[in-house]
Parts: C-alpha cells; sequence; structure tokens
C-alpha cells in the first residue's frame, strides 16, 4: 500500500447508513483492510448506539459521528462532552445554532478533555446548508435570500469565528470556503457521485476526482458504495479517481 493510495483513502469517509450493526460490519468486513474514515449517522447510531462506534474505535477505526447537534448551547455543550468520551475523531453540529451553540460544543469537548487526559480532541465541524439543497429550496421553502454559495460561505466564516475546525457543505463550495477561511479550515462534503451514478435526493453534487480538485479535505460517499452490486470495488475505484485527480 503507497504512500498516496493510505492518503486518499483517510479521505474517503463510508458513510454506514445502515439500520443495523449486523449490516454496518458486513460492509466493514467486505471494506477490510481499505484505510478509509467511517462515519456513523443517525440511523445507525440511533439503533446501534454509543457501542457500535467504541467497538469502532477499538478495531482502529477513525471515526467521524455525525448527529448533527442543532440545540440551545447548554444541551449542545453536553451532547459534546458525552460525543468527545466516545473517542471519536469527528462530530458535527449545525452551524444555523449561531456562535454561541458552536462555542458551546468547543465548550463540551474542552470539558471532557480536561476531566479525562487519555482523551483527544476530534475534529468539530458545523454543517452549513445541507446537501440535499438546492436553490430555490433555499429561497422559496427555507426565506434564505441570496445564493446557495453566499449562504454556505457566511456560515463557514461565523464557524470559523466561532472557533470550530471546519464545515460540511458541498465540493461545489470547497475552494471559496478556502479562499475566505483559510486552507487550513476543513471542508467534508458528501453529495459525491462518480460519473453515472444515481443522484437520488443529492442536490448540490460532484465527482470524487472533481471534489478534490476542489480542495476537498474529505469526501463523504454513502450509497455509490453501500448500494453498489461490488462495494469494494466501488470503494477501490473512487480512490483510484482521488488519487488520479
Ligand atoms: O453531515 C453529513 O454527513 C451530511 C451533510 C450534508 O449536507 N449532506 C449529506 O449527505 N450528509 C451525509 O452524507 C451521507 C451521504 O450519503 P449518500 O448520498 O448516500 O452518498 C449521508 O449519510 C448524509 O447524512
Amino acid at each position: 500500500m503507497n504512500e498516496q493510495y493510505k492518503e486518499m483513502a483517510g479521505r474517503l469517509i463510508v458513510a454506514l447508513d445502515y439500520p443495523d450493526a449486523t449490516q454496518a460490519s458486513a460492509l466493514l468486513q467486505e471494506l477490510e483492510g481499505i484505510p478509509c474514515y467511517i462515519k456513523v449517522g443517525m440511523q445507525l447510531y440511533y439503533a446501534a448506539g454509543p457501542d457500535f462506534v467504541r467497538d469502532l474505535k477499538t478495531r482502529g477505526y477513525k471515526v467521524f459521528l455525525d448527529l448533527k447537534m442543532h440545540d440551545i448551547p447548554n444541551t449542545v455543550k453536553g451532547g459534546a462532552e458525552s460525543i468527545t468520551r466516545l473517542g471519536v475523531d469527528m462530530f458535527n453540529v449545525h452551524a444555523a445554532g449561531g456562535k454561541d451553540m458552536m462555542n458551546a460544543a468547543l465548550d463540551g469537548v474542552t470539558k471532557a478533555i480536561q476531566s479525562d487526559r487519555s482523551l483527544h480532541k476530534p475534529l468539530i465541524i458545523a454543517v452549513t446548508q445541507l446537501t440535499s439543497t438546492g436553490q430555490d429550496v433555499l429561497n422559496q421553502e427555507i426565506g434564505i435570500p441570496g445564493t446557495v454559495k453566499d449562504a454556505v460561505l457566511r456560515y463557514a466564516e461565523l464557524t470559523k469565528d466561532a472557533g470550530l475546525d471546519g464545515v460540511v457543505a458541498s465540493a461545489m463550495e470547497s475552494s471559496d470556503i478556502a479562499s475566505v477561511c483559510g486552507t487550513d479550515f476543513v471542508t467534508v462534503t458528501p453529495g459525491i457521485r462518480p460519473a453515472g451514478s444515481d443522484q437520488g435526493d443529492q442536490k448540490r453534487v460532484l465527482t470524487p476526482g472533481e471534489a478534490i480538485r476542489n480542495g476537498s479535505s474529505y469526501i463523504v460517499v454513502g450509497r455509490p458504495i453501500t448500494a453498489a452490486e461490488k462495494p469494494r470495488a466501488a470503494a477501490e475505484q473512487i480512490i483510484k479517481e482521488m488519487m488520479e485527480a
């Protein structure tokens, strides 16, 4: 396994969107040996809980816990504290909760680490506008005027001001986010669709290669791998495309 392969595989976050631990574990077995990041979202977490996350960490995986917290600051602080105690490497909140709420997430992480020095600080990432949100929905349903890009950049700046590590956005916005917030600011980009694959409910999509060329730090891929006839081959093809980008 060469260094470039390892680097790119580590920037691929595979979304384990499954209803139970058995099905999620079957995919992990299929991907055995590929050094990718693993994302646990609401569907799996609400079914399999913290034990599944602890087990992933025991087995050496990098874990992104995607629970998209959006609540009053005090509640988010407590949530962030509990999440940090699970030992995950990355978790997210909604930037729409505002600066105090995002600060509270950071406070919760700090409190957990101060109480247990064996814990490490996870990356705290704020969701800007969901990749399933298009221009019409933003303006007409949510009621935010202007372009999606402007709305994303505004949240990205707010996230940076709040002292968090980066944002979730579409890969379409990665290079603009880097221009505004700097290249050290992490961009986690779902809505990834290899050429010819089904877009599903995603609106702001790019291919794995386009995302890497646009400067995304990480790409998040679910169904193009989990629903593929041969998930391992699909993951390997995505990593190859990332390496060639
Ligand atoms: O926070 C996320 O991970 C997320 C944010 C976002 O804006 N869009 C988005 O699709 N996601 C997640 O990324 C994954 C994308 O899955 P697929 O559309 O199947 O590739 C899902 O687990 C979503 O919950």
